[in-house]
């Protein structure tokens, strides 16, 4: 108080703000206004009311929208064929949402659980990374004849999020919607962390807060291993060292996995996607433009480590990596969490990572010359330093937790899955019809 008093005196002598302008420094001014409140009783009300007006406003400002938005008409013009979609052939079968349902893996997964009896209901919001045609293709040719039911929309979407929980009591959430491909996060970076930390995070929100918060099954990535040089990989090996951005954005989604699982509850299994292959896959892999391009006679570049070092992945076939899906939902314990009705968890819920790979990595190499073969076209090869650009030399997975907890076992063979991903490929644009053919 003694340090206050020469301001406060100092104050006292500052003239009423009438007649000529007087600058003020903006500290004497506040707490002389400050002072006047106190002792000027009408004002001093006035502004404590507009001071509560503002504290009540914020409040309201901050609580969750529950006005009617867009989604809400979308959805309940939907509902019945939602509800449909979402009703399991019978009482044991789950009722699971699907993220990135005309995604790749997430059309198989979706018309293998609706197949077996599951209830299904896909999400996706039909981004335009890769050609939407063949998306649009996915939901028709495959979801559609399956009896998926895809609602349009994105997971960052809260409000359209909160509304499909409310209309469905999911059992599981499959999330497979993210920004995939280790290179394009060198042109697009932000969407990375839009769909595979925002979107994530929004997911696990919606799935907390459920009325009863499902168990969540996810897509990490091999990815996580970086440069990791001890093989094969193993869940317990570090993956701190990243090497694109890609990579650190599913690592960064374990640790948020974790934290939702510790404070809230939920049941959490995290698998780690190795080179993911097969039929209606996705044309920003390599496995995928290689063909298109030995197809049309243009030259394919072969990355290759220093002195000519072999890139190899441990490409996984698309039925094994459904397999190991559904079964990774078949085990996946409840969550403990007591959603939006309660505080407390009831118990530490089940948190899972896994290796999904095939365990036999193969070379690039070897990949164009399989291609070669099932194509009947020779490539035209061009050997290129590998970019720093995202890339790891060499992918391959420890299967051993896998086979223990979901009694995983890869039995497709790069040759065996090319072929059927050429007969696909070639089959789906019409090859042979085409004059580049
Ligand atoms: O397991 C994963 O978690 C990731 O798998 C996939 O990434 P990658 O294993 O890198 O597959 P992909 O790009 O098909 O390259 C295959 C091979 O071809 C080599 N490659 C690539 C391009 C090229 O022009 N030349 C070349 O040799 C290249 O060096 C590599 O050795 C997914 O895209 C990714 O989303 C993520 O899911």
């Amino acid at each position: 108080m003694t340090a206050l008093k020469p301001i406060l005196n100092h104050i006292d002598t500052i003239p009423p703000n009438t007649g000529k302008f007087k600058p003020v420094k903006p500290s004497v001014y506040f707490i002389h206004h400050r002072l006047r409140f106190h002792t000027s009783s009408p004002k001093c009300a006035l502004w404590w009311i507009i001071f509560l007006s503002l504290i009540i406003m914020l409040f309201f400002l901050s609580q969750p929208s529950t006005t009617p938005h867009l989604h809400t008409t979308m959805l309940s013009s939907k509902s019945t064929l939602i509800r449909l979609s979402a009703t399991p052939r019978s009482t044991r079968g789950h009722i699971v949402l699907v993220t990135g349902a005309v995604g790749f893996v997430g059309a198989h997964a979706s018309v293998a659980l609706k197949r077996r009896g599951d209830g299904v209901v896909g999400l996706d919001n039909y981004n335009p990374y890769y050609d939407v045609g063949l998306k649009t293709s996915r939901k028709t040719q495959l979801l559609d004849r399956a009896g998926v039911f895809v609602v349009k929309g994105d997971i960052n979407d809260d409000v359209l999020l909160r509304e499909l929980f409310d209309l469905v009591q999911f059992t599981h959430v499959l999330h497979l919607a993210a920004q995939a491909g280790v290179r394009y996060a060198m042109i697009d970076p932000s969407s990375y962390i839009k769909s595979n930390i925002d979107g994530f995070v929004n997911v696990l929100e919606a799935a907390k807060n459920a009325v009863v918060p499902p168990a969540i099954v996810w897509a990490s990535s091999s990815s996580v291993y970086g440069l990791n040089s001890k093989v094969p990989f193993s869940e317990q090996d570090r993956t701190d060292h990243p090497v694109s951005l890609y990579a650190a954005t599913k690592k960064a989604g374990e640790a948020i996995a974790h934290a939702y699982n510790h404070i809230h509850g939920l049941s959490i299994t995290g698998l780690r996607f190795f080179t993911v292959y097969g039929p209606w896959g996705r044309p920003d892999m390599a496995y995928f433009f290689f063909t298109k391009d030995i197809l049309n006679r243009k030259q394919v570049s072969i990355f290759e480590g220093e002195n000519h070092g072999t890139i190899a992945r441990d490409f996984t076939y698309i039925d094994d990596v459904v397999k190991g899906c559904l079964s990774a939902i078949d085990t996946a314990k409840k969550s403990t969490g007591n959603g939006r009705n309660g505080r407390k968890k009831k118990g530490e819920a089940q948190f899972r990572i896994i290796n999904l790979g095939n365990t036999s990595p193969v070379s690039v190499h070897k990949l164009v010359r399989l291609l070669e073969k099932l194509l009947k076209v020779k490539a035209k090869k061009k050997m290129v330093l590998m970019p720093r650009n995202g890339d790891v030399p060499f992918t391959h997975a420890d299967i051993s937790l896998a086979r223990m907890e979901l009694g995983y076992k890869p039995s497709v063979d790069l040759e065996t899955g090319l072929r059927k991903f050429v007969k696909w490929y070639l089959d789906y644009y019409d090859v042979k019809k085409k004059s580049s053919w």
